[in-house]
């Protein structure tokens, strides 16, 4: 049979379009195929967790928890972990990489695996978009769905969070002055640095027995979140700190800090120039913090007035030239000033119940120059006094500076110490040998003897003149009526003191 060639022609383009017609027919085919047994034979389901959500500028925090969740698993199980040196700190992050890790919840297993996505422009967010951004996938049986989006997410953000407070690094803060906070690109009321303080409770130096009940008070204040709530309390403490220089209130405040593993929030009142500003900085501070304010004293006075270090005419003059101002109306008077009530209020007024776990602690050399107000129980509700060197509190410092427990020589400074006032930071200078890691202990106990007994004799004329003024004052023919309080021997104590 003869086609002539037309014919031929005809057939086959006839042919390739029925071919095809059937391959677009056979590939639907297929996906309709796949897309069913898809749905129907995939016996898995899987959630993506984002790093970034929406136009959020910040990371999502059920990331934050996973990856925190994911580390803390796999140094525990996984076999290969990727591993690197965390920012401004020397923990080491571990986390899954690019691999699949595989967790068991109840009997039910999940996969874990984390992905990249491409940096892509997004000109509606904030963020940079050359970034690269993660996320994880998990993956589980679908017949475990309801398991998974209950209580095992719930079990992840749960635990990790916990394990983001323990391995996070803490931080040290300070308020801006208002200038800097009040430009537009730094909103940001207070800066931080990270914070590494080696004061401990082991090697603070001061009498055990207090040192114990500071320490169970502060546990039962990290424990207490339900017991402030049944008892309708702000979850939050205040400790006042009083003392000479050099007794240990700072190297107190690292102590808790690095005990409690929380934040501190240095505030220099100085700085603040309203009650409202001092308002707003203490809704920016976090949980799981401490917020101190140091020499108290100097930073306001008892009828609200913030002191400055200037001499009384320097301040007469400004004072005068404020007043002058104030009467031509360019200063608007009490809206400037932090006040002893703007304190108060700062410690235990409404807002302050705002966010939950945080210490205030103050500082002062003088607590008899504060406002009862300010200090009363309730509001600072332990006093705890850093004196000076008792014989137990040396022994801590001799065993922190030279690592020794016992030496013939404790006897001459145990009998100095309860004669001379000398403070810790003081005996801590004598017994400093850096670099000296064979050195005798005795050269540096020595030396401490020596700066007791020089100040045994400097003050031994200040003690005569000391009775000679009561037995004058006193009239009472030459009978001494001793001041236990300031000249005993209580370690420069003072009346009343709590704790
Ligand atoms: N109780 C103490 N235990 C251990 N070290 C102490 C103690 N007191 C002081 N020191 C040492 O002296 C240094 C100064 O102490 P610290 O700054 O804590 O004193 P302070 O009471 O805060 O003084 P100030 O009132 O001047 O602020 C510390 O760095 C520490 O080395
Ligand atoms: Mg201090």
């Amino acid at each position: 049979m003869n086609m002539d060639h037309e014919s031929l022609m005809a057939f086959s383009s006839k042919l390739t379009s029925i071919v095809g017609g059937l391959a677009i027919i056979w590939t639907m085919f297929g996906q309709f195929i796949s897309y069913e047994l898809d749905h129907h034979l995939n016996p898995y389901d899987s959630f993506i967790i984002e790093e970034y959500a929406g136009e959020r500028m910040n990371r999502h925090e059920l990331y934050i928890a996973s990856k925190a969740y994911l580390s803390d698993h796999c140094s525990r199980r996984a076999s290969t972990c990727r591993i690197e040196l965390g920012k401004d700190s020397d923990r080491f992050l571990v986390s899954i990489g690019e691999r699949e890790v595989t967790d068991d919840f109840n009997g039910v297993k999940i996969w874990w695996h984390s992905s990249l996505h491409e940096p892509r422009p997004n000109p509606g967010s904030n963020r940079n978009v050359d970034e690269e951004t993660r996320y994880y996938t998990l993956t589980f049986h679908k017949r475990h769905r309801q398991l998974v989006e209950g209580s095992y997410l719930r079990h992840v953000l749960k635990k990790g969070r916990a394990i983001t407070v323990r391995n996070r690094q803490r931080r040290l803060f300070t308020n801006n002055p208002d200038a800097r906070w009040t430009s537009y690109f730094t909103k940001t009321m207070w800066s931080h640095v990270a914070f590494h303080h080696p004061s401990t409770f082991e090697t603070l130096a001061m009498d055990p027995v207090k040192k114990q009940e500071i320490i169970n008070d502060l546990n039962e204040f990290r424990n207490g979140k339900e017991y402030y709530s049944r008892i309708g309390k702000a979850w939050k403490r205040g400790y006042l700190l009083y003392g000479p220089p050099g007794t240990g209130k700072s190297s107190m405040i690292s102590a808790i800090a690095n005990f409690l593993e929380y934040d501190i929030y240095d505030l220099e009142l100085t700085t603040v120039k309203s009650n409202s500003e001092l308002r707003k900085l203490f809704i920016e501070t976090t949980g799981k913090s401490i917020i101190v304010i140091e020499d108290i004293d100097c930073s306001l006075d008892l009828t609200g007035k913030r002191k400055g270090s200037k001499s009384k005419e320097e301040e007469d003059k400004d004072n005068s030239a404020e007043e002058k101002k104030r009467k031509s109306g360019l200063i608007e008077e009490e809206k400037e000033k932090v006040t002893l009530s703007g304190l108060l209020n700062f410690i235990d007024g409404l807002w302050s119940a705002c966010g939950e776990e945080r210490i205030l602690i103050f500082t002062t050399n003088h607590v008899e120059k504060l406002d009862p107000a300010l200090i009363r129980t309730g509001r600072m509700d332990k006093h705890i006094e850093m004196s000076y060197c008792d014989f137990e509190s040396f022994r801590v410092l001799a065993k922190n500076y030279l690592g020794i427990q016992s030496h013939d020589l404790y006897g001459t400074i145990s009998k100095l110490l309860e004669e001379v006032k000398i403070t810790p930071s003081d005996v801590a200078e004598s017994l400093m040998c850096v670099g000296f890691s064979n050195a005798d202990p005795r050269v540096y106990l020595e030396k401490l003897i020596k700066s007791l007994e020089k100040k045994k004799e400097s003050e031994e004329p200040q003690k005569k003149d000391d009775i000679a003024e009561e037995v004058h004052e006193n009239g009472n023919n030459g009978v001494k009526i001793a001041n236990t309080c300031e000249n005993g021997n209580n370690g420069g104590k003072w009346c009343g003191a709590k704790w």
